[in-house]
């Protein structure tokens, strides 16, 4: 085996065969190339076991090991270590169709639902439980699942996202050969944290928010963004949970960080600091800023010489306690959804951001942290370019333009570079402050519905919200490889090219 590949190995998360014919997860802790075989780890109840895998004759891994992926961090030192999403095609012992076993066999898609369920009882699930460490991270990016909603129970959809936990996430997309043969083509995707349909929103904001909230008492410019397609639970999360029509305003995400910014703000250990906290609301709709705290009046974003960004005229309201934040919540997210005034009737076109801004009491009022909250656009938008009508293609071009601008500002964020394209977009241009310097944090959660009919739109939004970190492996890794090899005199542009064209496509399809 190669010794570049070994060293990608270790650290790997793969499925292993036990000899009692369970299949589960495990870690490889070594690799040993002389003997071509792999040292795996896991735990069961509570102890440390391992097992040696070997490769075969047939220079193929025996049967007992599948490779899944590797646990995915972006603390910014660790953006250089090889994190990769693996596709897999992977065929449970037997994938015979045991007809009742999970239920009737007339659901559409049966087949595949049973793939699923198969492949799930393969699966060791760690769920993400309160006690679990809370990581600091400059960039978090996380995933959560909803569950399957009311229609698409009834309409027997089958649900296709699975979350093990430790961060992971698997989509089985279904898929089928020339020959109509159905298979499940498994694809791994690592994040910070990943949240499945149980997680409330408490949790969610534990281990997203909570943790940037008192990063603002320090200074910090953070920022929390909700992505994903329409009905994906962005809403959900941010503004709260709904029973029915109602919308439970003190369980989103925006109330819980108000909740904890008065608990520090009298707090012992920030007291001395003398702040004081305000907050404004707007939405972005076509690249133009509507004040959500002030009739939906529009706003002028202006850059000084000092390259300072100013929304000219935005409401920024001095508040004393989580109450008076919700009450404000409410006030403008239904200005956000029943607007007269402007074009925009459907929330899930605009970009809802609430800013929670820390002042201190001084004459000059001088800022001290902030933190902004932004609820973005369905990013089915962007890619849905069939419309004919001008002002759909606009509003498509303006959400495919902010989005693109919000992840080229993660990555540079990512990698330290000096040039921020934060003017790239009116988004990324009014929350200049938090892409720039040592200061700013940044967490994403990425939304996925769990439905088999929303698997491209998931899939979109997983490739999105990995980007940040596995764009600049692979270029620095496969690329480097590919363009080492290159340089030798004996290279064979024949034989190398296809896996140059290879390594194109992966690189095209990360920039989707
Ligand atoms: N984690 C969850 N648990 C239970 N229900 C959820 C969850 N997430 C979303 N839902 C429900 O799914 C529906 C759609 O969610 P939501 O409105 O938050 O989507 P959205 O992504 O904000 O959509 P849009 O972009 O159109 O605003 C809502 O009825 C919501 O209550």
């Amino acid at each position: 085996m190669e010794t570049s590949l070994s060293r990608l190995l270790v650290g790997l998360s793969v499925q292993i065969s036990r000899s009692d014919g369970r299949v589960h997860l495990a870690t490889v802790k070594s690799v040993d190339t002389v003997k071509s075989t792999v040292m795996v780890e896991w735990h069961e109840r509570n102890i440390c076991r391992g097992k040696e895998v070997i490769k075969t004759k047939t220079k193929k891994w025996s049967s007992s090991l599948c490779i899944l992926g590797r646990r995915k961090s972006v603390a910014t030192q660790e953006l250089n270590k090889g994190n990769k999403r693996l596709s897999c095609v992977i065929k449970p012992p037997e994938m015979q169709t045991k007809r009742g076993k999970f239920g009737e066999a007339s659901r559409p898609n049966q087949k595949f639902y049973e793939m699923i369920q198969n492949f799930r009882e393969t699966l060791e699930i760690i769920p993400i439980s309160t006690t679990d460490l809370i990581e600091p991270h400059r960039i978090c990016v996380c995933v959560r699942k909803r569950p399957l909603n009311k229609q698409e129970i009834n309409r027997k959809e089958i649900d296709v996202v699975s979350v093990p936990g430790n961060g992971s996430l698997l989509v089985h997309e279904p898929k089928q050969k020339v020959d109509l043969t159905k298979y499940l083509d498994n694809q791994v995707f690592h994040f910070d944290y990943s949240f499945d349909e149980t997680t409330t929103n408490d949790l969610v904001y534990k281990f997203t928010a909570k943790p940037l909230v008192q990063s603002i008492f320090e200074g910090c410019m953070a920022t929390c963004f909700a992505y994903g397609q329409t009905g994906s639970g962005k809403t959900h999360t941010m503004g709260g949970d709904f029973t029915g029509k109602q919308q439970n305003s003190a369980k989103g995400v925006y109330a819980l960080a108000a909740q904890d910014v008065f608990t520090y703000l009298n707090h012992r250990r920030y007291n001395s600091l003398d702040l004081s906290a305000y907050v404004s609301f707007f939405e972005i709709y076509n690249g133009k800023v509507y004040d959500l705290l002030n009739k939906k009046a529009k706003l002028r974003v202006l850059e000084d010489d000092r390259q300072q960004v100013q929304v000219v005229g935005l409401e920024e309201v001095y508040v004393t306690t989580a109450e008076e934040v919700i009450r404000m919540i409410q006030a403008g997210s239904a200005c956000r959804t029943s607007g007269q005034t402007s074009a925009n009737a459907n929330s899930s076109r605009s970009h809802a951001v609430l800013q929670i801004v820390l002042r201190r009491n001084d004459r000059a009022t001088t800022l001290h942290g902030k933190f902004s909250l932004v609820d973005l656009a369905g990013n089915e938008r962007g890619t849905d370019v069939s419309s004919n009508d001008r002002s759909t293609l606009v509003e498509t071009a303006e959400i495919n333009r902010s989005l693109l601008a919000l992840k080229e500002c993660i990555r540079s964020l990512g990698k330290n570079s000096d040039h921020i394209p934060f003017r790239m977009s009116t988004l990324t241009k009014v929350l200049r402050d938090s892409f720039i310097g040592e200061k700013s944090r940044t967490c994403m959660i990425a939304m996925v519905s769990p439905g088999m009919s929303s698997c491209e739109y998931t899939m979109n939004t997983l490739r999105y919200a990995d980007s940040p970190h596995i764009f600049i492996t692979f270029v620095s890794q496969r690329g480097n490889e590919l363009f080492k090899a290159m340089e030798q005199t004996s290279y064979n542009i024949e034989t190398g090219l296809p896996d140059l064209v290879d390594h194109s496509r992966k690189l095209l399809g990360l920039c989707k």
